[in-house]
């Protein structure tokens, strides 16, 4: 059987008496999209953090291509291929597109800041950043301050600075936040296409593009899960239709 690429196991953080996550296992597998649920405070963006390396876990381990990465830094994980795009932006408003990106390739190779001057003729660098810019469709916009693009442009960005380190996994933070439905439905074949090259942890608050993407879907509630399933799987489980769900059903 195909082995997962990443594998949580068991993972517990707590806050004071507040437990964040509780006991959380799962996994993801070459080629899927696995999509993580769930009520505002149900402890996902703290699950991603502890994934990604932002935050240490109480208990628990991560494991990724078959090694514990657990005692990793955020930045030996991504260079080891554990790629992120952020809920909140994490982008150089004063910096162009192209200086964006050209600055996340960057972060692969840990070369720091007083090097950006000479970094910007790097020829690899540049063709790394131009090409991830290229896939995302915003190549066009290379030259403009990113404090100028659209929203929706600058999610797009987060996603190219993201794709600059060829990621062997994603991990991404609502990544439709704000897009607008013309937006999210753009990102939405992206992401469709994107899970054959390098799979993704997708934690989402737009039902309609989880439903649409999802091979399987996690629900987590008061830092449990309480449900992994197919998205027909998710819809028709009682558990999650009580805790979760059903309000919107009822609507
Ligand atoms: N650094 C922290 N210190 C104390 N409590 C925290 C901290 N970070 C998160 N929490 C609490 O942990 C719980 C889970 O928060 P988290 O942000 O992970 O939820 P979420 O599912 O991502 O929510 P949302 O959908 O609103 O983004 C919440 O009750 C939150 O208030």
């Amino acid at each position: 059987m195909t082995e997962p690429l990443l594998q949580i196991k068991h993972l517990r953080k707590a806050f004071g008496a507040l437990v964040a996550t509780d006991d959380v296992s799962l996994t993801l597998y070459p080629g899927e999209i696995h999509a993580l649920i769930g009520p505002n405070g149900a402890g996902k963006s703290t699950l991603i953090k502890q994934i990604a390396g932002n935050l240490a876990p109480d208990a628990g381990e991560v494991w990724f291509e078959g090694r514990d990465v657990t005692p990793l830094s955020t930045v030996e994980r991504a260079r080891a291929g554990l790629g992120r795009t952020f809920q909140i932006s994490s982008l150089a408003m004063d910096y162009t597109v192209l200086q964006n990106a050209v600055l996340g390739a960057l972060g692969r190779r840990g070369t720091v800041w007083r090097f950006f001057r000479p970094v910007m003729r790097d020829a690899d660098l540049r063709a790394r950043a131009e090409a991830a810019l290229h896939r995302v469709g915003l190549m066009d916009h290379a030259h403009k301050r990113t404090a100028d693009l659209s929203h929706g442009q600058r999610r797009l960005l987060e996603v190219a600075v993201a794709l600059t380190l060829n990621p062997h996994v994603f991990l991404m933070d609502e990544p439709m936040a704000g897009l607008g439905a013309s937006g999210s439905k753009r990102l939405t074949g992206f992401l469709d296409d994107l899970r054959h090259e390098a799979p993704i942890l997708l934690v989402e608050h737009d039902m309609d593009a989880v439903f649409a993407l999802a091979d399987r879907i996690s629900v987590l509630v008061y830092g449990r899960i309480i449900a992994t399933g197919t998205a027909e799987e998710i819809r028709a489980d009682p558990l999650v239709r009580e805790a979760y769900l059903g309000a919107e059903d009822a609507a």
